[in-house]
């Protein structure tokens, strides 16, 4: 209807609101199709009248009238039917086909065109049933030679007018032109005025309807997303839209609940979305960092829609452009384009997950029947889309208009499920390795989803350092600066907390290379709780460009990590000594006058100390030769530090 608009054809539409009982396109039928198009030319007169049939929920219109007519009138018949590229219901009658110098030689009975006398002949001897298949119908009158030309018909071989889909898909191309876009059959180059998906093309349909005849094109971008938007302003009833939420956001603690909340969808969808306006899905693996999502959700008015969410940094989507035959996952050749935001628009897709707005009304009524989640061979999202794609939409009423254009009824129109990335909307976690044996698993997170560990983990003012702001030099040759969150810190304490295996702070160390501390601490290695690979890789992508910065030429290659703790009564201090690292990086963990009194370290060279830790901020300082150093006693509470040998 809206390529039919967009052309000003004026449509009329048979059949709307009767029962169809035409088939399913499992077996032949259509015959209703025939006896309501007789029906309605019964009344109507003009020997120069033309008339175009067309199937109408899978058909789209790529050009207009004009070109339409003289496409026609060069095809030198009164009667021009729809080809395509596969016989049926009978192939025993393919010898009886004329043969055509190029281009389909079979006819398809869902488009033709012309004179009202000639299609009135046509269908004259028609007497069959609803059930009965018209294509058949149509083709014993082509096969016949006398038929043939008494109706003065003949095939549109060469997709002049019409486009077939099935068994063409490889022959048809999206052909940009300025401003609109149409579809080109690469095999007979031809550019059709009618596109239908016949058979399983629907899917192919969908695709082409996101460009043609003016959808999105490059000059104008999406010219439809504005259309038809449900401002929230009209939803007057309710303050507040009685939107369901199953799934909680995302809270960094409980990755794993993932799996839990996927199986309670599954049950509690079906009961719960008895009057719900809306129905929102959010998947636990699912970061929303636009805070109108649901209002843009909303707005958007389509009867399923999801916004787009990508794995940062990668093609990973929560859709898909199209489907393999086996009902998988296919890359549609606009996928990387869109996923990468290069065509925005609201895309009607076969498949959408982990977060997707649904009418609630949808639910009350094509959906209602059905398991939605459920399949025999599916996932429950894959099954979610198959069934969806499956049902029937209700179509809603038009005006009447005008007849001069004709159309039918057919059963499975399928609900449409859309995704749009006209704004950005958030991430999809990776929930690929998760580990859960830890007190914050999600420290482990930094190369599962390195931008949502960064984010959580890494100081607010972070970036200012890299500008070269911020840095401080608080004794010569030592920098500080903030790189830990507050939480980054706390985590890693209560992790070292929770693990517990603090050393004796003796000489006697046999976690280290020769099993003797000349300096020792009351500390945890990194390495002991299973820590070595995220850290370094820490060091790697946070510690090493301020260090590049600083002592140009050195790569962080540690050594030796540990986190220490000073206490009055357990350690409270370390003597002067060098660090067995060339320089050395002490994160402070916690808040000095908040967790503890006293404590710092002191650079005995240059008598000078840094008495007031930062939490989250890191010390880095040459470890031998100048800077011999000392920690000051901690003289109440609990003091924490993270400290780094490097050597390269
Ligand atoms: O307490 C401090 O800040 C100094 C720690 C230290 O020098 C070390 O652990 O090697
Ligand atoms: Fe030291």
């Amino acid at each position: 209807m809206r390529s039919a608009k967009h052309f000003n054809y004026s449509v009329k539409v048979l059949g709307r609101g009767e029962k169809w009982s035409g088939g399913d396109m499992s077996a032949p039928g259509g015959g209703q199709k025939v006896r309501l198009l007789k029906q309605f030319l019964g009344e109507m007169s003009g020997d120069e009248r033309v008339i175009l049939f067309t199937d109408s929920y899978d058909a789209l219109f790529a050009s207009g009238s004009g070109e339409l007519l003289k496409k026609f009138s060069q095809a030198g018949h009164r009667l021009l039917f729809s080809s395509e590229t596969l016989l049926w219901p009978h192939r025993l009658l393919e010898d009886k086909h004329p043969h055509v110098s190029q281009g389909n030689r079979f006819l398809s009975s869902g488009g033709f065109i012309g004179y009202l006398p000639n299609v009135k002949r046509l269908l004259a001897d028609w007497s069959g049933a609803d059930s009965d298949s018209d294509q058949l119908y149509f083709t014993k009158l082509y096969i016949n030679p006398d038929k043939r030309k008494s109706i003065n018909m003949t095939l549109d071989s060469r997709c002049r007018v019409f486009q077939t889909l099935h068994g063409a898909l490889d022959d048809v191309v999206l052909k940009f032109e300025e401003g609109r876009v149409r579809a080109r059959n690469v095999l007979y180059d031809t550019l059709p005025v009618i596109v239908h998906g016949n058979g399983p093309t629907k899917l192919q349909l969908n695709y082409l309807g996101n460009y043609i005849p003016n959808t999105w094109t490059f000059e104008t971008g999406c010219t439809v997303c504005g259309q038809d938007l449900l401002p929230l302003s009209s939803l007057q009833v309710r303050p507040h839209p009685n939107t369901i939420c199953l799934h909680t956001l995302y809270n960094n603690t409980h990755l794993i609940n993932f799996y839990f909340f996927r199986t309670s969808r599954i049950v509690t969808i079906i009961s719960i979305c008895q009057n719900c306006d809306y129905f929102f899905n959010l998947d636990i693996e699912v970061v929303l960092k636009n805070k109108d999502t649901l209002k843009i959700l909303i707005e958007q008015n389509l009867p399923i829609v999801a916004p787009m969410i990508t794995r940062a940094g990668r093609l990973w989507s929560n859709f898909w452009g199209a489907l393999s035959a086996e009902g998988y996952y296919a890359r549609s050749e606009d996928y990387v384009d869109i996923v990468q935001g290069r065509r925005q628009g609201v895309w009607n897709v076969p498949y959408v997950s982990s977060v997707y707005l649904m009418r609630g009304s949808l639910l009350r009524s094509e959906l209602q029947d059905i398991a939605l989640y459920n399949s025999q061979s599916l996932d429950p999202d894959m099954a979610l889309c198959d069934n969806i794609r499956n049902q029937v939409r209700h179509s809603q009423s038009l005006p009447p208009t005008p007849c001069t254009f004709f159309n039918a009824p057919f059963p499975l129109t399928g609900v449409f499920m859309y995704v749009t990335n006209l704004q950005m909307f958030g991430r999809i976690l990776s929930t690929e390795n998760i580990q859960t044996q830890h007190l914050h698993n999600d420290l482990w997170q930094i190369f599962q989803n390195p931008l949502d560990w960064e984010e959580r983990y890494i100081h607010p003012n972070y970036s200012r350092i890299l500008k070269g702001q911020l840095m401080e030099t608080p004794c010569p040759d030592v920098y500080w600066f903030p790189i830990f969150s507050d939480t980054a810190c706390d985590h890693l304490v209560e992790e070292m907390e929770h693990f517990g295996k603090w050393s004796g702070g003796g000489n006697k160390d046999n976690r280290i290379q020769g099993g003797y501390e000349n300096v020792p601490t009351v500390d945890i290695h990194m390495k002991q709780v299973g820590y070595e690979r995220e850290w370094h890789k820490f060091l790697l992508d946070y510690v090493a460009p301020v260090t590049e910065k600083m002592y140009p030429g050195y790569y962080t290659q540690f050594e030796l990590a540990f986190v220490v703790r000073y206490k009055p009564d357990e350690q409270p201090s370390l003597r002067p000594h060098h660090d067995a690292s060339t320089f050395t990086i002490n994160l402070a963990l916690n808040h000095v006058d908040i967790d503890f009194q006293g404590g710092g370290c002191n650079f005995i060279r240059y008598d000078c100390a840094i008495t007031s830790p930062r939490k989250g901020w890191a010390l880095m300082h040459p470890g031998r030769l100048t800077h011999y150093h000392e920690g000051l006693p901690t003289t109440a509470g609990v003091r924490y530090i993270a400290v780094t040998f490097v050597d390269p």
